[in-house]
């Protein structure tokens, strides 16, 4: 059972209430006025508040204007108590966002189904909001790493690419693919092939900055955005990963496994081509170092926009 707050300035009308709450299993706590209750509310976080209409120090509906207003409990369900001959008052509480009203002389029955059905409410509106976030999650992260998958990746990198173009700044993208993973997954098996994804994750997380977008680009492949960055920037950032990569061993069990990347980086500027292009040309980049010989950064040069 949830608490509930109680704000009245009839000492009486508390009483009554307090105990047939109480007696419902409820917590209570009370307030004599409009300013108290508001306070209450914001310190206490109940799960509903029954507010009275007529109050000295602040009334009814300035109290439900300051609860809707502030973050802590512009989602708390108001019950409004209210006389009969409360009309006007009780149709600006409803628009202001109570969430029902009760008019004086209370029917505690009543009062208790009216509460009951408010909680209910609230409980689905937690569980559909809880619902939402873990479709949210399901829909923008990779299930293995946790990072943004693919779209997620494509979804930020354009809003900050929109953004640098505004600001006229220079971006950078960087292709990083595990050297000869077939060959971890062939010899220790899919498992520990699925930790060292993690571990490389991580490795390489702890190398950016958080207005860095990073995400699983595929299989073995990983991809970062790197906003307001010129290319001799992300040239530093690619060898800081490439090393922390292969300076990081996975452990499995009592062996260290040694991982590398190739990694191809490509610089976008603004007014130029979309930032697709620019993932292209760090795909390309990629591959030259593949060709390379692996474990090494390779960077995209196009000298229309490297010059
Ligand atoms: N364990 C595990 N393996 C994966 C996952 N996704 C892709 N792979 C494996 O990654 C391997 C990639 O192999 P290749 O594309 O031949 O590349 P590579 O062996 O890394 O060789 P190079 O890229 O040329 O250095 C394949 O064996 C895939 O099955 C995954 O989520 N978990």
């Amino acid at each position: 059972m949830g608490t509930i707050l109680i704000v009245d300035d009839i000492p009486d009308n508390i009483k009554l209430l307090l105990f047939e709450l109480e007696d419902d299993g409820y917590r209570v706590i009370t307030a004599t006025n409009g300013r108290e209750g508001v306070d209450s509310a914001i310190e206490n976080d109940p799960e509903l508040i029954l507010l009275d209409l007529h109050m000295p120090v602040l009334n009814g509906i300035e109290a439900l204007k300051e609860l809707k207003a502030h973050s802590k409990t512009h989602d708390t369900p108001v019950i409004i108590i209210s006389a009969n001959d409360d009309i006007e008052d009780i149709i600006k509480a409803l628009d202001l966002g109570a969430h029902d009203y009760v008019s004086k002389p209370l029917v505690y029955p009543v009062l208790a189904a009216r509460i009951r059905s408010a909680l209910r409410i609230q409980e689905q509106k937690h569980a559909l909001a809880t619902a939402n976030d873990e479709l949210i999650r399901l829909a923008t992260q990779d299930p293995l790493t946790g990072i943004n998958n693919r779209r997620s990746f494509f979804d930020l990198s354009e809003r900050e690419i929109s953004r640098a173009e505004r600001l006229n700044l220079p971006s950078c993208a960087l292709m990083m693919d595990i050297d000869h993973f077939k060959r971890l997954n062939d010899n220790y098996g899919h498992n520990v092939g699925d930790n060292a994804l993690i571990h490389v994750t991580e490795t390489i997380q702890h190398c950016i900055r958080p207005s860095d977008i990073f995400g699983r680009y595929g299989g073995e492949e990983f991809v970062l955005c790197c906003p307001d960055t010129n290319l001799s920037v992300a040239t530093s950032i690619g060898e800081r990963i490439r090393h922390s990569v292969e300076h990081t061993p996975y452990q499995h069990e009592q062996t260290p496994i040694t991982i590398t990347l190739s990694i191809g980086i490509a610089l976008w500027m603004p007014h130029t081509h979309g930032f697709e292009e620019t993932l292209k040309d760090a795909d390309t980049a990629l591959y030259a170092a593949k060709r390379k010989g692996r474990n090494c950064c390779h960077t995209y040069s196009d000298n229309s926009l490297s010059a």
